[in-house]
């Protein structure tokens, strides 16, 4: 018996060890792929360990990869997780998103992991069922709306900010955390707009239930993509660490949400109440199937939504106004060009303020050079349904899954330059003082081809609106001795937050000098 035992353990170490030979840099049973940079990994399970390492930092681990096999494509072979080819050249961005997109879908990966919140939605969707979305939400996003509906929301929010958050903080000499603030505005601008919901977040102590909920939820969602075994791991933190919120709770929460929205509908629409937003579009509109939408569909819809009208403008804003505290020349720049433009008056009319915007080259610059350095969705994934030949001659396999990564493209010398890392609005305003746009290859920010970002000229109203309204008032200071970095997640959120000291610009006094006073 002892004997059986010692050949049986013999035999495995002996084809473990011979393995490990043939797999010496990369996870067992993983082809090499010639003709692409390689990120060398260890024996039998390839780049998985530093992974899991850097994880928190996973797109500065990315960059650090690009920059030091200094190439624009490659490859890592990771236990458990399948084949990723990794691109920041803007030639191949645009061929996958554009040129030969009907090649590459949201994959079977992608899809499962983020099934539990995503459910059908358009994030999540593929072929008609996109396809129906995508033209159903597209009749809002019209001039008409953004001139007339839009503005006026926006003006309205950033009122109440005004008058129960900065406006007491000032008067208080408080410190508040900004990045929080802007969630709460995104959400209330983006639950009225889209689902003539009133849900009052600013005007909140503390964060909203739902938000918590759904911020957690999809933190979980991406880890999803880098840990193969994440359903057995989510089920043995919820049994081992019970105090702590599962995800299947986070679940429950943005579930009751998303449902409490579309009854609180259909009980105006029996009252006889007629609206013309996002919900009630998609509530008269028919699926792929020919069928109105049900529950469990419309579910997918609002919380779809919200992670794309919601999450992505209030982290473009905290990164925005983080950049500004950093570079009092671009602030300074920015705030005479914010005088120049727009009169007090301008602030309150919505129609006025919606036109200068338009105009005020300097401040889209300011916006589209944070994108650059902090794109709201750093990193992207898809999977090919066929073989392809990229523009710069790599050769994709059928079922590879490729990724493009906006954060690291955003900072990489070879794409943008040796200023690479600088925030340099400058770039983007040609010698005429003309606004200048790189091509979305180079600047995927808002993705590109047809499933660019549906919102994008919503949120630079929203977010160019915010930004004139409040540097036009105050003048923020970040608090000393915080960390200022991203969280890991499907987007790019402040990890700890931002926490601001606010002075108002029409005073004379320095609320600064005071608060030091008490808080040496
Ligand atoms: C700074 C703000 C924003 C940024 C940087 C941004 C960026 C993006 C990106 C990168 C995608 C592609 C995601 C993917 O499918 O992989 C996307 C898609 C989308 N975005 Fe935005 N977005 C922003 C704000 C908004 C807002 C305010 C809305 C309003 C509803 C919105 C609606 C959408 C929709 C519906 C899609 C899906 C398009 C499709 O698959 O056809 N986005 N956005």
């Amino acid at each position: 018996m002892a004997s059986t035992a010692k050949y049986i353990g013999t035999g495995a170490l002996a084809t473990i060890s011979l393995l490990a030979c043939i797999y010496n840099d990369r996870a067992v049973f993983d082809e090499t792929r010639k003709g692409i940079k390689t990120q060398a990994g260890w024996p039998l399970v390839g780049n998985l360990p530093i992974l899991m390492e850097y994880l928190m930092r996973i797109h500065d681990f990315l960059l650090e990869g690009f920059t030091r096999l200094d190439d624009l494509t490659l490859t890592m072979s990771a236990l458990g997780i399948p084949r990723h080819i990794g691109t920041i050249d803007p030639r191949n961005v645009e061929h996958i998103l554009k040129t030969n997109f009907e090649n590459y879908i949201k994959g079977p990966e992608f899809h499962s992991g983020m099934l539990d919140l995503f459910g059908g939605g358009i994030f999540n969707a593929n072929g008609e069922e996109w396809k129906y979305q995508r033209k159903t939400a597209s009749a809002i996003f019209n001039v008409k709306n953004f001139r007339d509906q839009f503005t006026d929301v926006f003006i309205k929010e950033l009122g109440i900010m005004q008058d129960k958050i900065f406006d007491v903080v000032c008067q208080e000499q408080q410190v508040v955390d900004f990045h929080d603030v802007m969630f709460k505005f995104t959400l209330d601008s983006f639950i009225e707009l889209g689902f003539g919901v009133e849900l009052n977040a600013l005007s909140t102590k503390g964060k909203v239930p739902f938000a918590a909920a759904f911020d957690e939820a999809q933190k979980n969602t991406f880890l999803r993509f880098v840990n193969p075994i994440w359903p057995a791991t989510e089920r043995i933190l919820s049994f081992f660490m019970p105090w702590k919120s599962s995800m299947s709770e986070h679940l429950e929460v943005v579930d009751s949400f998303a449902r409490n929205v579309t009854e609180k509908r259909r009980v105006q629409i029996e009252a006889g109440e007629v609206h013309k937003d996002l919900l009630s579009r998609f509530m008269d509109a028919r699926n792929h199937k020919g069928n109105l939408l049900n529950n469990d569909e419309l579910r997918d819809i609002v919380l779809n939504f919200v992670i794309a009208g919601r999450d992505t403008t209030a982290q473009a804003l905290s990164w925005t106004f983080y950049m500004l505290m950093c570079h009092p020349r671009v602030e300074k720049k920015l705030l005479k060009e914010i005088n120049q433009y727009i009169s007090d008056d301008d602030i309150n009319d919505s129609a006025s303020l919606y036109e200068k915007t338009k105009n005020m080259t300097y401040a889209h610059a300011v916006f589209y050079e944070v994108l650059r350095h902090y794109p709201s969705v750093p990193l992207n994934q898809k999977y090919a349904l066929n073989d392809d030949v990229w523009p710069d001659g790599t050769y994709i396999k059928k079922g590879d899954y490729i990724l493009w990564c906006p954060y690291v493209q955003g900072r990489s010398e070879k794409v943008w330059g040796p200023d690479a890392k600088q925030f340099r609005p400058e770039r983007w305003v040609t010698p005429e003082g003309e606004l200048k746009r790189e091509s979305q290859g180079q600047w995927p920010a808002f993705h590109a081809g047809p499933r660019v970002c549906l919102g994008q000229h919503l949120a630079t109203l929203e977010a160019l609106i915010a930004i004139i309204f409040l540097v036009k008032r105050y003048k923020f200071t970040l608090m000393p001795g915080q960390e200022i970095t991203y969280q890991v997640s499907l987007t790019l959120p402040m990890r700890y937050g931002m926490k601001v000291m606010v002075e108002r610009r029409d005073k004379d006094y320095t609320i600064l000098d005071s608060f030091w006073k008490f808080n040496p």
